[in-house]
């Protein structure tokens, strides 16, 4: 098993990872439960897993009071929240009990905030079941729910006190979710290692079609890769932790114009939100064009969106002006020297970005399975 460890929050929590963890949960566990422990899921995840996870936590002795929310990003709301957080106290969960995220981004935000709601905040351990989770979303404390005004503008820093990554669980995931997690996994080489992204370019296939060792360097490399920026800047105050944000700004306002509906993924915002944000830096002179040719041609191979033909760079701009980034009303960007050079800037005039946005909306489609959406 390999563990590495998060210093957030005062305390270090352990991501323990290795294949066919989920059947040791039980054993894992139970510092953390009083003979029961709610697990917050989704139908889908729970149909597929939870017997599973049930039996694991049975064979200690520790009952699983699962608290099921419809699968989908649409769930990550003020209303399923509520919901959840009804449960929870019905159940009697106390302030000294740990409630358990089983399943993607979605419930390990949704959960995450419920655990740092409840009763002023309970103790959280996340059991991530897509590669984004495994990757990213588990790791790390950011909590939320989309708002009418936006994607994850009203949340919490919640750190998990421990995250199991069983690398089995993604079996199950449909190719384009596995995608879809793929493009945060190149985030981590865009971001500040160019020999990870150049893994990526030669085992980003083999991790997608399922190879066991290439999916677990992959979740090794990101999750080492995010304890450190987390460990540096928990509550992105200083500036390292935004760049784990490469992509997001234009990412959140794809999601929103899509309604956060399964018509664009986040993981599809993501590399759609990159490709721009390296092209964008290559426009404002920061970047060599070659580089920002090669992150785009790699992320349409392996089946991901790179541009936003059919949108509207207006709307995306009032979307990035709610960025939770933004300081003094300037809208913050992470930008690129170059692969594996990313930087923090507010120096990018509005106007100019409306001008490289409008550019890129009348472009032209780059057909693959995912860019068929146009919004
Ligand atoms: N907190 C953070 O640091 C952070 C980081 C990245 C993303 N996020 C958030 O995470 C969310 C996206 O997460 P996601 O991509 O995991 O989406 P998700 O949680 O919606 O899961 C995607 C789909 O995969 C299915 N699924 C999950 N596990 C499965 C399995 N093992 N087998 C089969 N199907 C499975 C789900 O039912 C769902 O349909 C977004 O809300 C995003 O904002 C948060
Ligand atoms: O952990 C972080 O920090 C990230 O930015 C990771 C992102 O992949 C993730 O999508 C996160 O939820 C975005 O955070 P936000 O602060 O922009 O809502
Ligand atoms: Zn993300």
């Amino acid at each position: 098993m390999t563990v590495v460890d998060v210093a957030a929050g005062g305390n270090a929590y352990p991501v323990r990872i290795a294949a066919g963890l989920l059947d040791r949960a039980g054993e894992l566990l139970a510092p953390y439960a009083r003979g029961r422990i709610a697990v917050v899921s989704e139908d889908d995840v729970w149909r597929l897993w939870g017997a599973r996870l049930a039996a694991a936590l049975g064979s200690e002795g520790i009952e699983a009071l699962p608290i099921v929310v419809p699968a989908g990003e649409a769930s990550k709301n003020w209303a399923t929240l509520g919901g959840v957080l009804d449960r929870l106290l019905a159940l009697g969960i106390e302030r000294s009990d740990h409630i358990v995220a089983f399943g993607g981004g979605m419930v390990g935000d949704l959960a995450g905030l419920a655990a740092a709601l409840l009763k002023r905040g309970c103790g959280l351990i996340q059991i991530p079941t897509t590669l984004l989770a495994q990757v990213d979303s588990s790791v790390g404390g950011k909590t939320a729910v989309n708002v009418a005004a936006g994607k994850n503008l009203v949340g919490a820093f919640h750190q998990p006190d421990l995250v199991l990554i069983d690398p089995a669980l993604l079996d199950t995931l449909p190719g384009r979710q596995l995608a879809a997690g793929y493009a945060e996994v190149v985030k981590y080489g865009l971001i500040d290692d160019a020999d990870f992204f150049r893994w990526c370019e030669y085992e980003g296939a083999a991790l997608l079609s399922g190879d066991p060792a290439a999916r677990l360097h992959a979740i090794e490399t990101s999750v080492r890769a995010k304890a450190r920026i987390v460990g540096a800047d928990e509550r992105e105050t200083t500036g390292r932790r935004a760049l784990l944000n490469f992509g997001h700004s234009f990412a959140h306002a794809l999601e929103a114009e899509a309604g956060y509906s399964g018509a664009l993924l986040h993981g599809e915002a993501v590399a759609a939100g990159m490709a721009l944000a390296m092209r964008l830096s290559v426009a404002e002179g920061l970047c060599p064009d070659e580089d920002a040719m090669r992150v785009a041609g790699h992320l349409r191979v392996m089946g991901l969106p790179t541009g936003i033909p059919g949108q509207a760079a207006d709307r995306l701009i009032a979307h990035m002006r709610q960025d939770k980034k933004n300081k003094d009303g300037r809208i913050t960007l992470i930008l690129s020297r170059g692969i594996g050079q990313a930087f923090v800037t507010d120096q990018v005039p509005e106007e100019r970005l409306r001008a490289f946005l409008r550019t890129e909306c009348a472009g032209e489609t780059i057909t693959s399975p995912a860019s068929d959406w146009r919004g």
